[in-house]
Order: C-alpha cells, then structure tokens, then sequence
C-alpha cells in the first residue's frame, strides 16, 4: 500500500501538468451521464468529460485546464491514392486527456483504427499533426518512431500477442529487455499486484485463460510507464466477465496508476467504462459522451446510423 501512496505522488508531481488546450474539434451534440452513476463517478465526470474536445464554434466554450497526453491537430488520412483513395480521417482535431480513460466508437469505417494508428504512430498521416506531449509524430522517421513507441507508448491488442514460449513474467518485461532498461522492481510489483497476475508468472500463456492473458498484456502495456495506453478492442476476444475485469484493470491503470488511456471498442458496455467516448462518423469527430452510460452510448451510436 505504501508503494502505491508513493507512487501517487510521484505521478501527480511528475506526469501531470497543468495547461490549457488550443481550441479544437467540434461537440455537435454531447450527453451528460446518468443520475444513477455515484458521487466519484460525477467527479470524474466533471473532471474528465470537458477536458479535450473544445466547441470552436459554440459561444462561451470553456478553456479546458489539462494537457492532452495525445492530439490530432487537422489529421487527415487517405488510405491509396488516386480515383481509388479512401479520406479515412478528415482533418480531425481531437485531444486525450492524460490521466484518463477514453474509449473511441463510431460505426464500422469511420475511422476508428486509422486514428488510434496514426495517434499510435503505427501509421503516416497524410496531412496535419499529432502530437505526444510536445512531440510531433509526423515529423520522426521510421527509427524515430519505433523508439518513441518503445519507449513512450503501451499497446493492448484484441489477440493478446503474449509470446508463447515465455512465461507471463517474460512476457511483461519483454519490453524492457528490447530497451536495454534495468528492471524497476518495486514498479513491477506494483503493476503485478495491482493486475492479480501474482501467482501466474510463471506460467506461459498456453496454460492462462483469455482474462488473464489480457491482463499480462495489459501489465507488458504498463512496465515501461507509457504516456499513453493504446487499446484496440481489448475485449473483443473475451468473455463478458472477463471483459469487464479487463476493462475494470484499465479503469484502474488511470486511476491508481495514474496512466492515460485511448480504446478502440465497438462495445457499449466496454466504452461506459471510460471517463469519456469520442464518436467518430465518416472520419469526423461527431461528437462526444461525457460520464457515458450504455444507453446514452447506444442512443449517440444509433444518431451516427451505427
Ligand atoms: N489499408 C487500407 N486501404 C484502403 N482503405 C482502407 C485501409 N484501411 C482502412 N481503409 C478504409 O478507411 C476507412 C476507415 O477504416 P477504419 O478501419 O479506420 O475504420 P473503423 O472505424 O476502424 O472500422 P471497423 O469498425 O470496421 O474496424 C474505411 O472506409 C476503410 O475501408
């Protein structure tokens, strides 16, 4: 418990800072959560659901006061080129929070994959910027780029990709071992804890369940403190009980481990565990859901034709 107060505060003086977001993006329509949710619950609320998306054209639209850990700025994307080219994002401008929990929804092509991608910078922006902190992704190389993910990215996938042949404690620091980097041992154990992988390290993940798979996956995402956790469809492969102990392991890699998370999910239930859902249609920001609920998330889908 001690490690855990210590790192706290070590999160709250380091990794988080106060700034203010340009103005960005549009919020055609937005909800509020449900009077149902708890008191901690409408903190992160308010805390969460006004930080990153800024109506340049409503009036009155407030400054929001944290920094954004990842942003679009004008990101446009084709995918081929020609007659044939598809505008897979069209100057999209959008912020995620640090310290919080994002789930990204839209109906089927609209954009979903190739934003997380070029967030992620796993893929090239055709135009415009995204930005890690003050890093310009769009302007690194190749190498530049597999360090930066290395180094400053966690990505959870929908097919776990643990390596078969070591067992989960490999597995988690194998991103360590690629770097080079000495083995936080106290950080370790804080993730491993915080996960309940403690009595499974030594399998390999033949010999775990789905859930538990995820969650090393997820513990690999965290070893290297990322500033961003990028999770596409991390319950897609799973069971609805062990979905929810995945999703309910990334609320609380925001919340006690102070970590800032984007998830690409077509769930409704996966996207109410966030602080915030961003909707995508047609490779535009269509709108976002603060303190989302099932229901106020499968109305704002059904308003996108999803
Ligand atoms: N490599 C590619 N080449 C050509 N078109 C592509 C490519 N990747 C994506 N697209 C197109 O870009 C658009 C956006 O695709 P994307 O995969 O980002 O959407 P998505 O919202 O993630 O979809 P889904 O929910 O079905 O996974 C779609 O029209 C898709 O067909």
């Amino acid at each position: 418990m001690q490690v855990r107060l210590d790192l706290r505060q070590r999160l709250d003086g380091a990794d988080r800072h106060e700034a203010t977001i340009p103005r960005a993006g549009v919020r055609p329509w937005s909800y509020a959560g449900s009077t149902r949710r708890s008191d901690d619950s409408r903190r992160r609320s308010r805390d969460a659901g006004t930080v990153s998306l800024q109506t340049s054209d409503v009036p009155g639209a407030r400054s929001a006061v944290l920094a954004p850990a990842v942003r679009a700025v004008g990101l446009t994307k084709l995918h081929g080129t020609g007659d044939t080219a598809v505008r897979a994002l069209d100057a999209v401008d959008v912020g995620f929070a640090a310290g919080r929990f994002t789930a990204i929804m839209g109906p089927s092509g609209s954009g979903k994959s190739t934003l997380v991608h070029c967030l992620a910078g796993l893929d090239t922006a055709t135009s415009g910027r995204v930005l890690l902190g003050d890093t310009d992704l769009t302007a690194l190389n190749d190498t530049e780029l597999t360090l930066l993910r290395r180094d400053r990215l966690g990505f959870v996938f929908q097919a776990f990709n643990l390596l078969p042949t070591l067992d989960a404690e490999a597995n988690v620091l194998l991103p360590l071992k690629l770097a080079g980097r000495r083995v936080d041992r106290r950080w370790f154990a804080e993730v491993v804890d915080v996960l309940g992988i403690g009595d499974r390290l030594r399998h390999r993940p033949s010999e775990l369940s789905g859930g538990q798979q995820q969650r090393v996956a997820v513990a690999r995402a965290l070893i290297n403190r990322p500033e961003v956790i990028f999770a596409d469809e991390p319950t897609g492969n799973l069971d609805s009980r062990s979905g929810g102990e995945v999703l309910a392991i990334l609320r609380t890699s925001v919340r006690e481990l102070g970590r800032t998370v984007v998830m690409v999910t077509h769930d409704p239930v996966a996207a109410s565990s966030a602080d915030r859902v961003v909707m995508l249609a047609d490779g535009h920001v269509a709108g976002e859901i603060a303190d989302p609920t099932p229901d106020a998330v499968i109305d704002g889908l059904r308003r996108l034709g999803g």
